[in-house]
């Protein structure tokens, strides 16, 4: 790595194509995201095709463990940020190169906002999670960028293309579950394998010190309500065992937190009470309930004494080996000590600062990997399963496959071929909004099935997937800037959605796959207290995805004018520290709007040129002329500028202005300025307005105009921002607000 290596003298051999008319790399900027396994191989190759400017976002620091594969880093680098140090050691290989580190988490750390991409001309994944390449792809949908996601999984991998509105996006095929799911009944009653064990003990570390309030976090207690125990009477004391809930129990015991006490409720008396389900042993093996004091005299491997299960005789690094029961109590009481100490800490700090209350389980983290492998093995050894060493639980618990380094290497060369190949098509992506630029890229995979060809296979791209939440609605999301750990739900719902986007009642989805309804329009009976809590506390993160959508009201026909679909993007910022203040990002949507305008006058103008009045004409105008209705409705979700519920904000005064459809007409209204004005005058400066109230028609309020119906000007009606929906019938006119551009 010291050396300096003169990349020009492999551009030759990276020369994908005669193209010339592409971006060459060292012309465009590139950012990479996760300075991991792969990441490290693509910043190296990257560097050494002639990439000169690129910005790595890395949120970890580097652990030993990493060494073997991450040759970025060295020994001495150990607890630095991953990103610094990487970009370090490429400067050292490459000192020409601009390559800039960012130390944090690409979903919640506020720079890396819709600016930051678009200072990129491509964007590549070398992430290790779902939910991290989720939220980089829909960033990079929002802001036109390509995207190639990179990614291995023991021999297997992948370097895939993402272009807006033209391939299938990240999201568009359903992702498989990562993690094995486990019928909760074999977890709390009936384990039969180590990996039972062990998913139980990261439930109990839940319930213990994790977060009371996150639905996954299952309880541990035997479960009355198993299918197997028809039989049994449910909950009821047998032989006097009672079923204490743990995540009730440990709130009482929260005072004296006794390590014994919770050894004794979990390894003896609720198996007590699960061997009085009957039903459930009648062909299985029952579990022996143990004792603290009895379970520290345990010096077996096995509850058979059958020692280290079929293991070899090879040397073992000490994690590897399995302890006696004695030593997993020892880990055990150890371990709830640490940490309920930390804990304790987490929570004091917590009352002070932004942090969670709470700690969140991590296979790095050797307290926590002690615990879930003491617990893990206890219960497995009361229920006759095989015991499992420590190194076992971490890959177990972490759902971990053995990274190979080779498979790294090779999916960073493909990824890197990729980019170049997608930079030499950058400059007519902007034009040629088919899929003819791209037909001769393929995705790449690294396979070792090889019944299905090479262990290097070319796939064909894919078109979006028509139904995908992400990418199938090309509409852009409304931009929301708010304060997370601040701005609540009801503030969410009522204020800005209802309030403001004029909304009705619509259910409000989570877009991120898992189709969680945050906000369910059924809902009735709003919990005042939930309705209270910020967004962070539902786990809503920089960049989630609103989805609120309206549907119709048959009764009412109210919903016809409220009928919309309306995308939010979070967008979290520490800057502001007002609990109700939002600011809507607006220069998309300004864009759009226009857009809209200026089809509708062509339409309109279209029309009125037209002298024949053939009626199929006429049907088919109105046709256009109601998708464009639709669009507007669509589309009005507009103001950025500050209105009723941000005044706090010092922008200036308020200019607000609406987008006026009368009919099949072109709206009039008649103060002073703007009578007899033509079809430009889709968009009315309220403000104007004011300056001008000697007429009759006008309001006083700045935020109001008078709108018309076209021929009939006694109809005419005050309309103001808040009001329109409620003013205005259908059949005359749409009004849209939007921020006086
Ligand atoms: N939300 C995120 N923001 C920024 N970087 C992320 C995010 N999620 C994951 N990463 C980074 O992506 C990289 C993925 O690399 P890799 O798959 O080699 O994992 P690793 O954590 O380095 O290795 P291991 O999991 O085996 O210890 C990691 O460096 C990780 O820090
Ligand atoms: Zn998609």
């Amino acid at each position: 790595m010291a050396t300096t290596f003169d990349s020009s003298s492999i551009n030759n051999n990276c020369n994908l194509s005669n193209n010339t008319i592409g971006k060459l790399p060292e012309e465009s900027s590139v950012l990479v995201v996760g300075a991991g396994g792969i990441g490290c191989e693509l910043l190296k190759s990257l560097a050494l095709c002639r990439f000169r400017s690129i910005g790595v976002i890395d949120l970890d620091t580097i652990e030993v463990s990493n060494l073997n594969r991450q040759f970025l880093f060295r020994r001495e680098h150990v607890g630095q940020p991953k990103a610094t140090v990487a970009c370090d050691s490429i400067r050292r290989l490459c000192p020409s190169i601009h390559i800039e580190p960012f130390h944090g988490d690409v979903i919640t750390d506020s720079r890396f906002d819709v600016s930051f991409y678009k200072q990129y001309d491509l964007v590549i994944n070398a992430l290790d999670n779902v939910q991290a390449r989720q939220h980089v792809n829909r960033m990079c949908l929002l802001c036109s960028r390509p995207l190639i996601d990179s990614g291995s999984t023991g021999y297997n991998g992948q370097a895939t293309l993402i272009f807006k509105g033209r391939t299938q996006c990240y999201d568009c095929i359903e992702k498989p579950k990562q993690q094995r799911t486990y019928a909760v009944c074999t977890i709390r009653n009936t384990p039969s394998q180590p990996i039972h064990c062990i998913v139980w003990a990261k439930f109990l570390y839940n319930q213990l010190f994790g977060d009371n309030e996150d639905p996954n976090n299952e309880d541990v207690t035997p479960d009355a309500d198993d299918p197997e125990n028809v039989n049994n009477e449910q909950d009821n004391p047998i032989n006097g065992h009672h079923r204490v809930s743990t995540r009730d129990w440990i709130h009482s015991e929260m005072e004296k937190f006794d390590p014994k006490r919770i050894f004794n409720k979990l390894f003896f008396d609720d198996i007590n009470y699960l061997t009085t389900m009957k039903n459930l042993w009648e062909k299985r093996r029952q579990p022996i309930p143990i004792e603290y004091e009895k379970a520290c005299q345990i010096k077996e491997y096995h509850q058979n004494g059958q020692g280290d299960h079929g293991q070899s005789t090879m040397p073992k690094l000490n994690d590897q080996r399995i302890q006696t029961i004695s030593d997993y109590v020892q880990m055990f009481i150890d371990s709830v000590n640490e940490l309920k100490q930390r804990s304790d800490k987490q929570r004091q700090i917590a009352s002070t600062s932004k942090e969670p209350s709470f700690l969140v389980w991590d296979k790095n983290d050797d307290a926590d990997l002690r615990f879930v492998t003491a617990s893990a093995n206890l219960r497995a050894y009361i229920f006759g399963i095989n015991l499992t060493s420590k190194f076992d639980v971490k890959s177990m618990a972490g759902n971990i496959i053995p990274a190979v380094a080779t498979t790294n290497a090779i999916v960073a060369g493909i990824t890197v071929l990729q980019a170049r190949k997608v930079l030499s098509i950058l400059p007519r992506l902007s034009t040629d909004h088919t899929l003819t630029s791209i037909k001769h890229l393929t995705n790449v995979f690294v396979s070792t099935d090889r019944k299905t060809g090479g262990i290097i296979q070319s796939i064909p791209l894919e078109e979006p997937n028509s139904s995908c939440i992400q990418c199938s609605d090309l509409e852009q999301p409304v931009r929301v800037r708010i304060n997370m750990s601040l701005f609540t739900l009801y503030s969410l719902y009522e204020r800005l959605i209802r309030k403001h986007l004029k909304m009705n009642k619509p259910d409000v989805i989570i877009a991120d796959g898992s189709g969680r309804i945050l906000i369910s329009a059924d809902d009735d009976d709003e919990d005042e207290q939930m309705m209270l809590k910020t967004l962070d506390q539902f786990k809503l993160i920089n960049g989630t995805i609103l989805l609120c959508e309206e549907e119709y009201d048959d009764e009412t026909n109210e919903a016809l004018l409220q009928h919309m679909k309306i995308k939010l993007m979070l967008e979290h910022t520490d800057t502001i520290t007002d609990k109700d203040e939002y600011i809507i990002v607006d220069d998309q949507v300004i864009g759009e709007i226009k857009q809209i305008k200026q089809s509708l006058k062509r339409k309109l103008s279209d029309h009125d040129d037209d002298d024949d009045d053939d009626d199929d004409d006429h049907i088919q105008h109105l046709d256009d002329y109601q998708n464009e209705v639709n669009i507007v409705k669509r589309t009005k979700r507009l103001s950025t500028t500050p209105n009723e519920h941000n005044t706090n904000i010092n922008t200036g005064p308020i200019h607000t202005s609406f987008v006026m459809l009368v009919d099949d007409e072109v709206p009039v209204h008649t103060n002073g300025h703007h009578e007899g004005t033509s079809k430009d005058d889709f968009i009315i400066n309220t403000k104007k307005h004011k300056q001008n109230n000697d007429d009759n028609f006008v309001s006083n309020d700045s935020n109001s105009c008078v709108i018309l119906d076209d021929d009939d000007k006694t109809n005419s009606k005050p309309v103001t921002n808040t009001e329109q929906n409620a003013n205005v019938a259908d059949d005359d006119c749409y009004c849209v607000d939007i921020a006086d551009s």
